[in-house]
């Protein structure tokens, strides 16, 4: 009677399972970890193998009123075994880390704050690869883009890795490019991969190491599904080729999915990101920079806008060498998109605030209701 228990929790353990989510669990109810979402419905991964859950009435009500509470790839939730085969997803247990995407919520230790309006992308993520290739169709790495995905990855409460994908295209250059995607990552580590030849894989699986879960961020093309077909040793995801039968032209994932590794870890693939702007960078634009806050802090203004001021420290290391021009003009860019983005959240909740107001006032003007 005892080894299956042993079993099973080792299995929930191997998904990512800890004392944290167990604490979580509503008394009665069947933890499972959500691998990829459908409308109404999720498959997950549980102690029993795979199964598929619909949404309860709980779940659905929560998410009517805020997105957020609707379960995504990575989130562990508690299922309520109906009949033979037959889940339902019951509780939504609360998320160590989050991908939101446009709204004001932020993580907090005990999971999300409620007042937020965003949708999560993934959830309970430890790592996340920022992957950029060596070489872009004729263009090498895009050190913007890179620098906006870290802001991201910082703001999800994740570790952020930057990956150089594709390592082989571009041979004798590869240290030079490193060094200058360094210079965009500051406190984050940068590795080269090469997916065909294996080179660097071994590298990234150890940030997977034990139990954890990963994120692949990047443009389409990338070579993230191609990455975790390496570290799952197996075509798990379909990647980008020209399908001779067919000729339905190349694939490209539009689903994100959480894989468990025969190696431990599990790692999530995502689509492309195409339009980061849209996600909520905040505080993490402080974290792309720290090199630059920490240089402005020696400016001669505590309001210096490092543009022509006197005694300007950020200035005087573009000057002498130290710092690269195009990460003063990133950092002025970001810094603008992510106050713009505050404000336009800010913006949605009063409208929010107020129209719950206007029902409420509506309510209180019904005839006949006895007033306070
Ligand atoms: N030379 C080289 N090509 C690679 C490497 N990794 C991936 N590719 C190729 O790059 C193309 C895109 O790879 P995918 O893994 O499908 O890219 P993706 O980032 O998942 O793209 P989306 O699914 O559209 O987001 C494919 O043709 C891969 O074969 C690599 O390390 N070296
Ligand atoms: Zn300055």
């Amino acid at each position: 009677m005892s080894s299956p228990i042993i079993s099973s929790s080792a299995a929930l353990t191997a998904l990512g399972w800890n004392d944290f989510f167990a604490a979580e669990l509503p008394a009665g109810l069947t933890p499972a970890r959500v691998s990829r979402v459908d409308r109404g419905a999720a498959e997950v991964l549980s102690a029993a193998g795979h199964l598929r859950a619909d949404y309860g009435a709980r779940v659905r009500r929560e998410a009517a009123a805020d997105p957020v509470a609707l379960p995504c790839v990575g989130d562990w939730v508690g299922l309520r075994r109906l009949s033979e085969g037959r889940f339902e997803l019951e509780a939504l247990l609360p998320r160590r880390t989050a991908f939101v995407r446009g709204g004001v919520g932020r993580v907090s230790r005990g999971g999300l704050s409620g007042d937020s309006q965003g949708q999560v992308l993934a959830a309970n993520v430890d790592v996340v690869f920022v992957a950029e290739p060596a070489l872009h169709a004729t263009d090498t790495a895009d050190l913007g883009r890179i620098e906006r995905l870290l802001a991201l990855a910082w703001e999800s409460g994740g570790r952020p890795v930057v990956l150089v994908t594709k390592s082989d295209l571009i041979g004798e250059g590869l240290d030079f490019l490193l060094r200058e995607v360094a210079t965009a990552a500051p406190g984050v580590d940068v590795h080269p991969v090469c997916s065909v030849t294996g080179e660097g894989v071994g590298i990234v699986r150890e940030y997977l190491q034990g139990t954890r879960t990963a994120v692949v961020l990047g443009a389409s093309g990338a070579g993230k599904s191609t990455l975790v077909n390496a570290l799952a040793g197996a075509d798990v995801m379909e990647t980008q080729h020209v399908r001779a039968g067919d000729g339905r032209g190349r694939h490209t994932t539009v689903h994100r999915e959480l894989i468990p590794l025969a190696k431990g870890g599990l790692i999530i693939d995502t689509p492309g990101i195409r339009r980061i702007g849209l996600y909520d960078m905040g505080e993490g634009v402080d974290m792309v920079f720290s090199d630059l806050e920490e240089l402005a802090e020696r400016c001669r203004f505590g309001d210096c806008g490092h543009d022509s001021e006197p005694g300007c420290a950020v200035l005087a290391a573009i000057e002498d060498g130290t710092l690269p021009e195009r990460r003063l003009e990133s950092w002025n860019k970001l810094q603008r998109e992510a106050a713009w983005m505050a404000s336009r959240s800010d913006a949605r909740l009063r409208k929010e605030l107020q129209n719950k107001w206007k029902i409420i006032h509506k309510e209180m003007r019904k005839p006949g209701r006895s007033r306070p």
